[in-house]
């Protein structure tokens, strides 16, 4: 029996919901924002995979989601962020501080305009030495698609990245002028799953409404097939997002605002 559209545009929002990293990369971010964004993390509609705060925030929220009964939710940072600079002793310095900070999870920005300016090296280096400053955490890369424009250049960040030990590759920031597009996030998926399916993929920027996530979770389904996709493999990563699946699943009609 087939589902209606409305029954699967809300079981896909359960999904999103659950591979959610919730994020806060604000200028004006502050403790009490980064407990109410503990707090909006688990609803009855269920919780999200983990929250995406700048490194000095981590080990407030750490202390506020074992508060809260949910520490279950992962705490992931941004290192080397938002520009992707490509100086790699700086990069592993930020890694390590993040890590010492109680960081579950890093997402270093790749070095994007480095690559762009034909150094195929830095990027490899930065990566592995990032990875082996993580230990046993998670590294997610992000290769700024929007910037890298075309396939080509998508291509060869997500190879490098991912051959060099990345757990998860990432589209954007949030901080340019294009973030994830279902275009990039095909190119992506395709280099996973030509190298194995063991990196993870994490759509970010932009994603705002349930539709839009349906979108991803579909072609991820497509390309990697109906049981890839799990918090360990997949996660939006959003500021937005949350209250308009939430509004979804309570059938109350969302309102799309940016901005957590
Ligand atoms: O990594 C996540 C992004 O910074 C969030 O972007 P957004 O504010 O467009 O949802």
């Amino acid at each position: 029996m087939s589902s209606t559209p409305d029954t699967a545009l809300k079981q896909a929002a359960s999904r999103a919901l659950r591979l959610m990293d919730l994020t806060s990369l604000n200028e004006d971010d502050s403790r009490e924002k980064i407990t109410a964004l503990c707090n909006a993390a688990s609803s009855e509609q269920g919780q999200v995979a983990a929250l995406c705060i700048y490194p000095r925030f981590i080990p407030h929220a750490k202390k506020i989601l074992l508060e809260f009964g949910t520490p279950a939710i992962k705490v992931a940072t941004v290192v080397n962020f938002p520009y992707g600079e490509a100086d790699v002793e700086v990069a592993v310095a930020e890694t390590r501080a993040a890590i010492a900070y109680g960081a579950d999870e890093v997402d270093l920005v790749f070095p994007y305009a480095a690559l762009m300016a034909g150094d195929t090296s830095t990027g490899a280096e930065m990566v592995r030495a990032c990875k082996t400053a993580c230990g046993d955490k998670l590294l997610k890369v992000i290769i700024e698609s929007g910037e890298l424009k075309t396939d080509a250049f998508i291509r060869a960040a997500s190879l490098i990245a991912i051959t060099a030990g990345a757990d998860f590759i990432k589209t954007s920031t949030g901080k340019v002028a294009v973030n994830a597009t279902l275009a990039a996030a095909e190119t992506m998926l395709t280099v996973i799953k030509e190298t194995g399916g063991h990196c993870g993929f994490k759509a970010a920027g932009g994603v705002r409404t349930a539709a839009e996530a349906a979108a991803y979770l579909a072609l991820a389904d497509n390309i990697m097939g109906p049981d890839w996709v799990s918090p360990a493999h997949f996660r939006f990563g959003a500021s937005s997002l949350l209250s308009n699946l939430q509004a979804c699943l309570r059938d109350v009609p969302a309102q799309i605002k940016a901005g957590y």
